[in-house]
């Protein structure tokens, strides 16, 4: 390719994500309990207390009723890759739907445009290798996934429970390691300002060492999901 197609290629839903990037930007820097975590090459805000301990529990053990082997679940990493339990919730569960909403308004975001919220259990030796979580339109699962709400533009990861040692998410371009936390709401913007993906939001969820990691994400698109 040469330097002047490249320029002019087309990234998919970028005008879209552009817009959606600087809704969340907007309300998460006019939020107190949002802080935002250094860095001049990626966006990433954690909101502390977002979960009660009670909420915590409750969730963590509704990742044990849906938890399935992931690599088996997801079809689209490698085996080894992601070797966490995970599952999607009912969507029309009283308790999914709140925090769902809750969520939602932290970001200021439609809730139609949020995945359905998935959990995920990490036991010792379990892992999430690096990986980026925006879709890339040269793989097969694109064609489905551009008709299914399109481009990912920000995560929303909330810890269940303190881990006694490892599982911390580490974006190892950034030099970022998280701890996990019970009750905190970590997001990124997996998106440029642009609108173009961020390389930079390479991420992992690291080797649990001891006790379990509970942990439950949303992924919002840019246009209506599902
Ligand atoms: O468990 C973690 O810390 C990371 C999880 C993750 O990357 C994901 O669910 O996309
Ligand atoms: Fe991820």
């Amino acid at each position: 390719m040469t330097e002047s197609t490249t320029k002019t290629a087309k990234v998919p839903d970028q005008d879209a994500l552009a817009r959606v990037g600087k809704t969340v930007r907007e309300r998460l820097d006019a939020d107190p309990k949002a802080y935002k975590i250094p860095s001049e090459k990626a966006e990433i805000y954690a909101i502390g207390e977002f979960l009660t301990s009670n909420e915590c529990r409750k969730l963590a053990g509704m990742i044990d009723q849906v938890a399935r082997p992931s690599s088996l679940y997801e079809g689209t990493y490698k085996d080894g890759y992601r070797t966490s339990y995970s599952g999607n919730f009912d969507s029309s569960d009283p308790t999914v739907k709140m925090i769902s909403r809750r969520i939602d308004d932290a970001l200021g975001l439609p809730g139609k445009i949020g995945e359905t919220m998935q959990g995920q259990r990490y036991l010792p030796g379990q892992e999430f290798k690096n990986h980026h979580d925006y879709f890339f339109p040269s793989e097969e699962y694109w064609k489905q996934e551009r008709k299914n709400g399109g481009q990912r533009s920000w995560t929303a990861m909330m810890y269940l429970n303190n881990v006694p040692a490892g599982g911390a998410t580490a974006f190892p371009t950034l030099g970022i390691q998280i701890a996990p936390k019970a009750g905190v709401l970590l997001l990124w913007n997996n998106a440029k300002p642009d609108g173009s993906p961020n390389v930079n939001t390479l991420h992992a969820g690291t080797p649990v060492e001891s006790g379990a990691k509970y942990v439950i994400t949303r992924w919002y698109r840019t246009r209506k999901w599902g």
